[in-house]
This record gives C-alpha cells, structure tokens and sequence, in this order.
C-alpha cells in the first residue's frame, strides 16, 4: 500500500493553502495573531536619560554632597533645566534627569536638613540608578521580525515603539463536518447504537487558542447527498476539516462527497499511525482536511495537520508541531510500517506511554501530555532511551 510519509503529506498540506492576505488591526485586538512585516521603532525607548528610582538627581563626582535642592522633575512634567554645580534635583521614578546630572541619591540614603541635601555611607557612582536614552531600544531599530508570533511581551513591545495598529497574517474560518449516522450532539440522550460526537468540540479545543473562528456544521448524516451538500455549504470557509467517513467502508462517503461538491483531493493516507487515512484537497479557494474518525487519530491528526495548517494560513514562519527530545521511563515495543504517534505523560523519570494506545482510547488518552514519536521500523526501545517528543498544546 502507498502510504505517505507525514513530513511530505504537511509540506503538500502547506503548499496547496495561501497564507491569508495581511491587514492592519489595533494592536488591542492583535494578541495570538502574527505579525506580517517586521515592525520598527517609531521612538526612542526611554525617549530621555530616566531616573529609575524615587530621590535626587545630582552629580556622582560631587558626592556625598552636601547639595541644595532647587528643581523638580516627575514623570509627565515640565523636564528640568541644566542642574547648577552643587545643587540637586528632587526626582521621581521615570522622570528626565537635569542636564548635567548623572547619578541618582535614592531618598532611603539621603538626609535633608536646613536646606540641605547630604548622602548617607554609600558611595555613588556616575550612571547609578538612571535609564540611559534608547537604552532599551532606538528610533528606526527592528523591533519584531514577520512571522513572530503576538504575545504579551511582544505587544507591550510594539506599543512601546510607538504602534496603535500592527499588520498581521489573517484569521481563517474553520467549518468542522462531523460526519457518521451513529453520532449524536453533546449531551444529548444516547440511544442503543449511537454515540456523542466528541470530535467537533474536541478539535475546537485544539484550535482555541490561535487565532481563527470555528464555524460547527454540527453532524452529517452517510448519506451523499446530504454529505455534499454540507461540503457546499462549508465552502464559504478557508478550511473545511471533516471528521470520520475517511476510511474504506461502505458508508465512508466522504472522498466522493467532497468529489460530487467540486472538491479535488491531493492526498490520501499517510504513514502514521493512528491517522492513515487522512486526506487533503481543494474545494475552489477553501483548504480541505478529512480526519480519520476515531477520537484519538482526530485528535492527533489535528495536532499534526489541522493546528499546522491554520497556522500557516495566519501567517506563522513556523507553523509545524514543536519537537522536542525526552528520556523514556517505560519500554516500548519495536514499531511496525508506520510511524507511531503514542500518547504519553511526563514523570520525574521520564517519559511514560499510556497502556491503551487503540485509537478509540480516550480516558488513555486524556492522561497524555506529549505524543512520543517512533518512527517506522524502530526497534524495541527500554527506559533511559532517548525519545523524540511533540508537547500537547
Ligand atoms: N478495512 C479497513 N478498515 C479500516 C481501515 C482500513 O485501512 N481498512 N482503517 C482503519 C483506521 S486506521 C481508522 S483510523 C478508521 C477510520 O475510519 P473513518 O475515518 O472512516 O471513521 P468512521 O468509520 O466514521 O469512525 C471510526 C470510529 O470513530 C467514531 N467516530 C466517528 N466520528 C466521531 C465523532 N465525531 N465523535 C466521536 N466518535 C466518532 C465512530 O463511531 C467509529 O467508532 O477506520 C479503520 N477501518
Ligand atoms: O490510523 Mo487509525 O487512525 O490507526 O485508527
């Protein structure tokens, strides 16, 4: 059988969606989103040298003084003139310094008495205390490279630098089809045959935190009419990712379904396991996946394929799953023609896979934090090997 390997299958995934076209959004509104040109400067961070404490702004030569203090400065104030020689300038944290001045007495150490101003033991050195201009960043400098993700610390950055707006990748809408006559919504009364459909909020829980809308279809019955009809009416979306269906059955309808809608299919079936038989096409400009149904291969074809894909469509520079080395604390057995994608948790020893590794394990599955990867044909592995890790998000 042909199985494609899944590093191609993503590339191949990668190379049929566009990247969504850029646009200007405030940056109130940018977090989780990434960035679509570098982002520059538009200031001097600190704009002037800045006290970093509460005290006086003096000259460290002239210490320990005595000084007379005759000026102000605070943060949004008036910025002081030159400071005379033998005089201080009461200061507050994040105000200008005195031209001339080039240390600052913090108030805990100094003492003002009949006019005044005397430092207490500790000696002061020139610079002490002051945030030098552009210390922190200049004018025209490259603050965020493209394709950088927007967190906090990179929003307070660029607003910092002096951006309200920022440009950004875009936001796809995702329309999940959960397909299979046995299923029945969330919560719902489960007749004798049936089953709740985990996997529309399941891969909604996946997606939640990058930045996209998931529009849910809700359950499509193994019927072709009615399967293409909900592949026409998800169209409108940039991704279309189907549940269930994927496999060689009498009823898995979905590849003609998404034929009979328009669709034309890139790929199917891949060399993982769970996952085989995971597809991918084009639908007009929409981007499709269909995931295997069962709960645990949706699960991590959407770790390996869906959360990549909308990913790459928001603008990331590097939308494939973060993998990481580990140290095994259980054995595993030799893996056979497919790479295997088993659910594991951390311990103080190391890795541990879960027991049940069926892909209709899910109380198994719902103890795992990282998947460990085991390519094909590896062979039996005992604990203290070296592993080769992909976090859960
Ligand atoms: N003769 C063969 N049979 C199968 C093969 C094969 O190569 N030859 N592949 C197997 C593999 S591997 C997988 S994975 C499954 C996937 O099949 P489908 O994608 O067609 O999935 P379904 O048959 O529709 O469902 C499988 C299983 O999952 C349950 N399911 C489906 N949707 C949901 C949902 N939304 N929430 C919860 N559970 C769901 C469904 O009831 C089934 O139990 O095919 C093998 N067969
Ligand atoms: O590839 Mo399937 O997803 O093993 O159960």
């Amino acid at each position: 059988m042909n199985l494609l390997p899944v590093a191609e299958a993503q590339a191949r995934l990668l190379a049929i969606a566009a990247p969504m076209p850029a646009q200007d959004i405030p940056v109130a509104q940018a977090a989780g989103r990434w960035l679509a040109r570098d982002v520059v400067a538009l200031r001097d961070q600190p704009w002037a040298d800045l006290s970093a404490m509460d005290g006086y702004a003096v000259r460290a030569a002239e210490w320990p003084g005595p000084w007379r203090v005759t000026a102000a400065s605070a943060a949004g104030g008036t910025p002081p003139p030159p400071l005379p020689l033998g005089e201080a300038c009461r200061i507050f944290t994040g105000a200008p310094l005195p031209p001339g001045a080039d240390a600052i007495l913090i108030q805990e150490n100094a003492g003002v008495e009949d006019d005044a101003l005397r430092s207490g033991a500790d000696p002061l050195q020139p610079g002490r205390h002051v945030r030098p201009a552009a210390s922190d960043f200049r004018q025209g400098q490259r603050l965020l490279a493209a394709g950088t993700r927007l967190g906090a610390a990179q929003l307070s950055l660029a607003v910092l630098g002096g951006h309200g707006t920022l440009p950004v990748g875009g936001r796809p809408k995702v329309a999940v089809l959960s397909t299979g006559d046995e299923l029945v919504p969330p919560g719902a009364p489960v007749p004798p045959g049936s089953l709740p459909s985990s996997n529309a909020p399941m891969l909604a829980a996946l997606l939640a935190a990058l930045p996209c809308e998931v529009i849910d279809l809700g359950i499509v019955r193994d019927n072709l009419g009615a399967m293409t009809d909900a592949f026409r009416r998800a169209s409108e979306a940039d991704i279309i990712v189907s549940t269930g269906g994927a496999s060689v059955g009498d009823h898995d309808l979905v590849r003609p379904a998404f034929a009979a809608a328009g669709g034309s299919l890139d790929f199917w079936k891949i060399r993982m396991r769970p996952g085989k038989p995971l597809m991918a096409g084009t639908l007009g400009s929409t981007t499709f996946l269909g995931l295997p149904g069962n709960p645990v291969s949706a699960f991590v074809t959407g770790i390996l394929f869906l959360l990549p894909l909308v990913r790459h469509m928001a603008g990331s520079a590097s939308p494939l799953p973060a993998v990481r080395q580990a140290t095994l604390a259980s054995p595993l057995p030799a893996t056979g023609e497919r790479d295997d994608y088993l659910r594991a948790y951390h311990s103080d020893a190391g890795v541990v896979s879960v027991t049940a590794q069926d892909s209709a394990a899910t109380a198994a599955m719902a103890m795992a934090d990282c998947l460990i990867l085991r390519p094909a044909g590896s062979p039996v592995a005992v604990a203290g090997d070296p592993v080769t890790i992909l976090p859960i998000p």
